[in-house]
C-alpha cells in the first residue's frame, strides 16, 4: 500500500498528462506504452480503495467483536459464580471431571443460578431452580452451537436439529403434528410387527445363561424406532445390524469431532469418522428405497381388493400398509413420490437424525425400565397384575390399550426421572439476552445449561425420598371421585404405599410438574416425547405379559449395596422368564 501510495501523486501527473495529451492530439505517440501507464495507474488505485475498505470493514468487525466481549463480561458480572481461575477459565477443570458433580458443587455454593467462564469469550449459565428453568426454555430459543456442529458434521446440514431455531421451526411442527396425529391416533402406538419381532428376539436370548440389560436395550429401542420410521421393511431388512453398529461408533465419536473449532482435516481418525458417515447415509438411502419398494407393493396390492374390504383390515390385522407408513411419504420425504433423486438428501440427514437421537435416548430409557424392573419384583408383578386385568377386559386380541395401566406409565416416568436418558439440557439465545424473574439477565450468546439429574433428584422438589424407585409418585389416588396425591404434589416426602388395585390410580400428568425435565420443555422441547412413552409401554406391556424379568443370580450374589441411580446407569445381567413355563 505504501508504495503504490508514493507513487499515487505522480500517477495522478502521468493520468493528467495524458488525459491533456489524448484531448489535444486524440492520439498518443506511443500507444502501447500510454495503456500501459494508465492501466498500471488504475490498478494501483482500485487495489488501494480496496485495501482501505477491507481495513475498515476488519476494524469495523474487530470493534463490534469488542464491544459485544464488554457488554458480556459487563452483564455476567452479576451472575454469581467461581472466579476464573486462568485465561482458559475452566474449561481445563471440565474436561477432568463429571460435569453434573462439577455444577452440583457450584449450586451448593452459589445458588440456583450460576455461571461458568470456559474461556475469555464462553460463558455458560446453569440454572436449577424448576421455575426459572421453565421460563429460560421458554425464552431461549436455540440451542448451542456445539449441538448443531455434531449433527451437522455427522449428518449434514439439518432442518431439525440445528442452533438456529428459525432454521427448525417448520420442520418441527410438521414432525410434531405427524406424530401426535397419525401415529398415537393409530391404533396402535408402535407398530405390531415391531413388538413380534422383539419378542421373537427376546426367544432367542433365553437360550444363553444372561443377558446384558444395556445390549438387549438398544437392539429394542432401533427395531421400535426403525419399524416406526421406515415400516416393516426395515424388520426384514438385512442391513439392519451393520446400520445399528455404525449409528453407534458415530454416537460414540460426535461430540469430540464437534467439538473442533476449525474442522480437523489433518487427523486421519477424522476421515475414518467421516467415511462411517457416508455409510450411514449409503445404508439410510438404500433402506428408503427398500421402503419405497414395499410401499409400491401395497400399492399394488390395493388396486386388487375393494375398498371396503381394506378398511379396517389393514390395522386389524399384523399387515402392513401404506397408510402406516405414512411418516415416510408425506413427512419425511415429501420429495419422494417418484423416483429417488439427488433431492433425497435432506430427508435423509433428518432421518439420520431422528435415528441418533431417539435410539440413544430410547436405549437409556429402556435399560433404566429393566433395571428397576428387576431390582423391583413386587413392582413388576403389581404390573403383570394391571396387565392381566386389562387383558381380561379387553375384547379383542392384539395390543393393550396402555391407558389402562397407570402402575406401568408411571414406572416409565419414574425411570426418565431417577436418570434421565439426556444428564443436560442446552440452550441459548443468539440475539437477545434473557430477562428471566427474580432479575437474572443471561447475556445473548451465552450457553445456558439444566443439569436435569440434578434437578430431578432434588429432595426439594421430590420429597426425602427423591433417590429411590417409586412410581407412584406419579400417581393420584382416586376415591369416590375425588383425587388425592400419593406423595404431596411431588414435594413432599411419599405417603406409605398402599395398594388397593391399579383402578383406583390416575396418573398425575408429568407436565404439570416444573421438576420433570427429561424431555425438555418449552420452545424446543422434544416432540418424540408422547411417542416414546406410549410406545416404550407398549412395549412393556407385552413383554410382561409374557415374560418375567429377573436380575441374573451372579449378579445378584454380587450386588453390593449402592446408589440406585448409579445402578441404572450401569448395565446388568438379566434373564426373562417365559410365564407360561
Ligand atoms: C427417551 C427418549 C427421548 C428423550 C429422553 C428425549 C429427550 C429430548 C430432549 C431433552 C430434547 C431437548 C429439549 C430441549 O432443549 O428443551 C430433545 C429434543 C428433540 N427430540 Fe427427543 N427425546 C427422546 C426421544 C425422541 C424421539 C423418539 C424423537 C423422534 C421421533 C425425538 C425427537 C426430538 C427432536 C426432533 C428434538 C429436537 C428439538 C429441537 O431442537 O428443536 N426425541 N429430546
Amino acid at each position: 500500500m505504501t508504495s503504490s501510495s508514493s507513487s499515487s501523486s505522480c500517477g495522478s501527473n502521468t493520468l493528467f498528462t495524458l488525459l491533456f495529451h489524448f484531448s489535444r492530439s486524440g492520439a498518443c505517440d506511443s500507444d502501447e506504452s500510454c495503456c500501459r501507464v494508465l492501466l498500471r495507474d488504475l490498478a494501483a488505485r482500485e487495489f488501494n480503495a480496496f485495501l482501505w475498505v477491507s481495513l475498515i470493514a476488519v476494524t469495523a468487525l474487530l470493534l463490534a467483536r469488542v464491544f459485544r466481549l464488554l457488554c458480556l463480561w459487563v452483564k455476567a458480572r452479576s451472575i454469581p459464580g467461581p472466579p476464573c481461575p486462568s485465561f482458559y477459565g475452566h474449561h481445563k477443570l471440565l474436561s477432568r471431571e463429571n460435569f453434573t458433580d462439577v455444577l452440583s458443587g457450584l449450586h451448593k455454593k452459589y445458588g440456583s443460578v450460576v455461571k461458568l467462564w470456559l474461556g475469555p469469550t464462553e460463558l455458560l449459565v446453569s440454572i436449577k431452580d424448576p421455575i426459572l428453568i421453565k421460563e429460560m426454555l421458554l425464552k431461549a430459543a436455540d440451542k448451542l452451537p456445539l449441538t448443531g456442529r455434531a449433527f451437522h458434521l455427522a449428518f449434514g446440514k439439518s432442518s431439525l436439529f440445528a442452533s438456529s431455531f428459525e432454521m427448525v421451526q417448520k420442520r418441527r411442527e410438521a414432525l410434531f403434528t405427524e406424530l401426535s396425529g397419525k401415529i398415537l391416533e393409530s391404533e396402535n402406538v408402535i407398530r405390531r410387527k415391531a413388538v413380534d419381532s422383539i419378542l421373537a428376539r427376546i426367544q432367542t436370548f433365553m437360550a444363553k445363561a444372561s443377558i446384558d440389560s444395556k445390549m438387549v436395550s438398544q437392539r429394542m429401542a432401533f427395531t421400535m424406532l426403525g419399524a416406526t420410521l421406515f415400516g416393516d421393511a426395515f424388520l426384514a431388512w438385512s442391513n439392519a445390524t451393520i446400520y445399528e453398529e455404525i449409528l453407534m461408533k458415530i454416537a460414540k465419536d460426535a461430540r469430540l469431532w464437534a467439538s473442533y473449532n476449525v474442522t480437523p482435516v489433518w487427523k486421519r481418525g477424522f476421515w475414518k469418522y467421516q467415511s462411517l458417515c457416508t455409510n450411514l447415509k449409503c445404508l439410510t438411502q438404500d433402506i428408503i428405497r427398500q421402503c419405497k419398494i414395499n410401499c409400491m407393493l401395497f400399492g399394488q396390492d390395493h388396486s386388487h381388493r375393494s375398498e371396503t374390504e381394506n378398511w379396517g383390515k389393514e390395522f386389524a390385522s399384523d399387515g402392513p400398509s401404506c397408510s402406516e407408513v405414512v411418516i415416510v411419504n408425506d413427512l419425511i420425504f415429501p420429495e419422494l413420490n417418484g423416483h429417488l433423486n439427488p433431492r433425497e438428501e435432506e430427508p435423509c440427514r433428518n432421518l439420520m437424525g431422528i435415528m441418533f437421537h431417539g435410539c440413544l435416548t430410547t436405549a437409556g430409557l429402556i435399560n433404566n425400565i429393566l433395571v428397576s424392573l428387576v431390582t423391583h419384583p413386587q413392582i413388576q408383578d403389581k404390573i403383570y397384575s394391571e396387565i392381566t386385568m386389562a387383558r381380561n377386559s379387553s375384547l379383542e386380541e392384539g395390543q393393550l390399550d396402555i391407558h389402562k395401566m397407570v402402575l406401568l406409565l408411571a414406572t416409565v416416568y419414574e425411570s426418565a426421572r431417577l436418570v434421565p436418558p439426556g444428564s443436560l439440557i442446552q440452550r441459548c439465545s443468539l440475539k437477545r439476552d434473557l430477562n428471566l424473574k427474580g432479575g437474572a439477565t443471561i447475556p445473548a450468546g451465552a450457553g445456558v445449561v439444566v443439569p436435569v439429574q440434578l434437578v430431578q433428584m432434588d429432595d426439594y422438589n421430590w420429597g426425602s425420598d427423591a433417590g429411590d424407585f417409586n412410581p407412584y409418585r406419579f400417581l393420584v389416588k382416586s376415591r369416590e371421585g375425588s383425587d388425592i396425591l400419593l406423595n404431596n404434589s411431588f414435594s413432599g416426602p411419599a405417603e406409605k404405599i398402599v395398594h388397593t388395585g391399579e383402578s383406583s390410580f390416575v396418573l398425575n400428568d408429568p407436565d404439570k410438574n416444573q421438576a420433570f425435565v427429561s424431555f425438555g420443555s418449552g420452545i424446543r422441547a422434544c416432540i418424540g416425547q408422547k411417542f416414546v412413552i406410549e410406545g416404550v409401554a407398549t412395549l412393556f406391556a407385552s413383554l410382561l405379559e409374557h415374560y418375567e424379568i429377573k436380575l441374573h443370580q451372579e449378579a445378584k450374589d454380587n450386588a453390593k449395596p449402592s446408589n440406585f441411580a448409579f445402578q441404572l446407569l450401569s448395565s446388568s445381567q438379566i434373564v426373562f422368564v417365559k410365564r407360561d413355563s
